[in-house]
């Protein structure tokens, strides 16, 4: 089996033209596999959120070559109308606030997009119950957002990115709105997801205390996408 889970070539993003043009990423080439957890680290305004979209199939790249596991979807162009499928399909997104839905109490948050994508209430139903299990809050699937504390609804937040069953998780800084035990809490959560499930993650992130946790870290530097040696972090578990 293909271990491939995101693989990007001479991905060149710019945005504005002529006298307001900015350039993004110049020539990124990296491949992130399957049940690996990536952190995408770079100073503020670097590209980070922009590249995380383009693999989201939400922004669209200026040229290059993106393949999403097995398919290629973009190469100087989307290669599908249709890139709101790939999305519902093959990606969940966690993003820094937890974005449920405030008059939706859990287990309905983390059912909507599975049902909308055709998924029975029962089936979606079980497998929200599963997954809020997996991340011990199922005695609060029946609370509304606003009854649980900010680590419980990132918690939600992560399980609802996971009821699509993706193959990647894009995650926009999950953390920050997080204190450093509940953080730790997250990115050791997200590990274990990406290798029990075998799906890729990339985790933008601006605390370094989250990047022992994870394989390997991809970083924006010069607009370029370089990898940065773990192997310093880990000291400080
Ligand atoms: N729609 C847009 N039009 C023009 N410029 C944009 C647009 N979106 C982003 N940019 C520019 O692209 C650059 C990268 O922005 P991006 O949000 O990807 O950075 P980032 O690394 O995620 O930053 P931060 O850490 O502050 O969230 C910035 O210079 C930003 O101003």
């Amino acid at each position: 089996m293909n271990k491939q889970a995101i693989k990007v070539e001479n991905l060149v993003k710019t945005f504005g033209k002529g006298d307001s043009l900015v350039s993004v990423i110049k020539d990124a080439n990296f491949q992130i596999n399957k049940g690996e957890l990536v952190a995408l680290i770079a100073p503020s305004g670097a590209g980070k959120t922009t590249l995380l979209m383009m693999i989201g199939c939400v922004e669209e790249p200026t040229s290059g070559t993106i393949w999403l596991g097995d398919e290629k979807v973009y190469e100087n162009r989307w290669l599908t109308k249709e890139t709101r499928k790939i999305r519902r399909e093959k990606i969940g997104f966690i993003f820094q606030a937890h974005y449920l839905i405030p008059f939706l109490n859990v287990i309905e948050n983390v059912t909507l997009v599975p049902q909308t994508n055709g998924v029975s209430e029962k089936e979606a139903y079980k497998t929200a119950m599963d997954l809020l299990k997996y991340f011990e809050i199922e005695d609060k699937a029946y609370n509304m957002p606003s009854q649980l504390s900010g680590g419980q609804n990132q918690r939600v937040a992560i399980a609802r990115a996971l009821a699509n069953i993706p193959q990647i998780i894009l995650a926009d800084e999950p953390t920050a709105a997080l204190d450093s035990e509940r953080s730790v809490s997250v990115v050791k959560m997200l590990k274990k997801i990406a290798l029990d499930q075998n799906v890729a993650i990339i985790m933008v992130t601006h605390d370094e205390a989250m990047l022992p946790f994870c394989d390997r870290i991809l970083k924006i530097k010069n607009k370029q996408v370089v990898s940065e040696d773990i192997s310093k972090y880990k000291t400080v578990i």
